[in-house]
């Protein structure tokens, strides 16, 4: 019976909404951003010896330990003599390196000498100070200002619902803002509402193509939470407004999380027949304890903004009536800060649990593809297209 249920929703999304949906070539994130190889590696040597501007000694220290923690492992020499200076300071800085993996050090070194070039190509061109807004992107307004590159979700009329499309510009900004010169990078909603989640209209599929719809779908999750997870520079998240679903989710993948205190935080999967997403399945038990995680993705409680900063989810709550000016006033004083001093600590935070996080998300993209092909998620779905054309 529940079968056949299934069926008729799938055939009345279909009529009922009449959507021409597309299906976008999957994106996939470079190599690089995704960690360096030993080519990734050695060009970032070569690369050293062509830079024009002597960087400084402290980030030639940060870079000889780097890399000599990517050659040769863990610091293996005697130290030098109190007086010879230059030597001791090598040392020193190739020691505090500890046991950090060598895949880890030459990531950094890599990031390390990626920040150089791209400062200095960006000081041998003249760029307008104002803010630099970017081109290209239907449902994001990008901008880059005062050290701070602002990724701002664009749908407001549908609660900036994260279409296929969304997904992957949001995919493309982050990966150039990887790439160019801010030293922060923040996600943001444009509206009432920081994002309502997955647009359930991505749902709106003939039954033939829902196989393979799903099976796409789960790439496309696993490819876009795999960015976020990947991320190298510090990644800030105003929450303008309510949370819903992977909006919410995501945000355990920030390095800070503000909020405005109309926000609310929702994770209404069990509702909707679908199973936790980003990772949560293991980033909300270990943040806030099981029980709490339980109450939130099992059985879809919503937090207040005040309740998800007692959890751990968000940083700090801002009354609505301040909150902009206070965030950004924060922010661009905390852009200042020595950029690669900040990628590198967040690296070293975030570098522990990365491997785990992404076999985490690879298995939770695995069983979504799974309930969205569920009885239990398409009459969820329905209810809500229902609602929505007033039925
Ligand atoms: C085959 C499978 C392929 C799938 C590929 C997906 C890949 C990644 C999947 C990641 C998994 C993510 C899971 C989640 O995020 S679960 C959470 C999903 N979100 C929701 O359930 C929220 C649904 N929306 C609502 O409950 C309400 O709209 C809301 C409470 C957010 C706001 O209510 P309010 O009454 O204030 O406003 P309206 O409902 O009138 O909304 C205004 C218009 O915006 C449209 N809208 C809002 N949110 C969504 C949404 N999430 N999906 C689609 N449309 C949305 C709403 O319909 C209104 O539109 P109209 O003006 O046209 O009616």
């Amino acid at each position: 019976m529940a079968g056949v249920t299934g069926r008729l929703v799938r055939g009345w999304c279909l009529r009922a909404v009449r959507s021409s949906l597309q299906v976008p070539a999957q994106l996939h994130m470079s190599k690089t951003a995704m960690g360096a190889s030993q080519k990734d590696f050695e060009s970032a040597v070569n690369q050293m010896k062509l830079l024009k501007k002597d960087p400084g000694n402290e980030v030639k220290l940060k870079l000889y330990a780097h890399y000599k923690q990517a050659t040769e492992g863990p610091c293996n020499t005697p130290k030098p003599a109190v007086f010879d200076l230059i030597n001791k300071a090598k040392w020193d800085a190739w020691n505090a390196l500890g046991n950090l993996p060598k895949e880890t050090a030459r990531q950094n070194y890599v990031d390390l000498v990626s920040g150089l070039s791209s400062s200095s190509d960006s000081s041998s061109q003249v760029k307008p100070e104002a803010d630099r807004k970017q081109a290209g992107y239907e449902t994001l307004v990008m901008t880059s200002e005062d050290g701070i590159t602002k990724i701002m979700l664009n749908r407001p009329t549908k609660m900036n619902a994260l279409t296929t499309q969304m997904y992957q510009e949001i995919m493309l900004a982050l990966e150039a803002a990887s790439k160019d010169d801010s030293t922060i990078t923040v996600l943001t909603g444009n509206g009432s509402y920081f994002s309502s989640g997955n647009d359930l209209t991505n749902f709106v599929i003939s039954p033939d193509e829902l196989e393979e719809r799903a099976r796409r779908g789960a790439i496309l999750l696993r490819d876009f939470v795999g960015c976020f997870i990947d991320f190298p520079k510090p990644l800030v998240a105003v929450v303008n407004g309510p949370a819903v679903g992977i909006s919410v989710t995501i945000l355990r993948l920030f390095d800070l999380v503000y909020a405005s205190d109309r926000a609310t935080f929702h994770t209404p999967f069990s509702h909707l027949g679908q199973t936790p997403e980003a990772c949560s399945s293991y980033t909300f038990p270990s943040l806030m304890g099981p029980a709490k995680a339980a109450e939130m993705l099992i059985f879809g409680k919503k937090l207040t903004a005040a309740e998800a900063c007692a959890r751990g989810l968000v940083t700090e709550v801002f009354p609505d009536s301040t909150f902009q000016k206070e965030v950004w006033t924060r922010l661009k004083a905390y852009s200042k800060l020595p950029r690669n001093a900040l990628r590198i600590s967040k690296q070293m935070i975030r570098n522990h649990e990365k491997e785990k996080l992404h076999a985490i998300n690879a298995e939770e993209s695995r069983i979504l593809q799974e309930r969205w092909q569920s009885d239990e998620c398409m009459n969820a779905i329905m209810n809500f297209l229902s609602r929505k054309a007033k039925l």
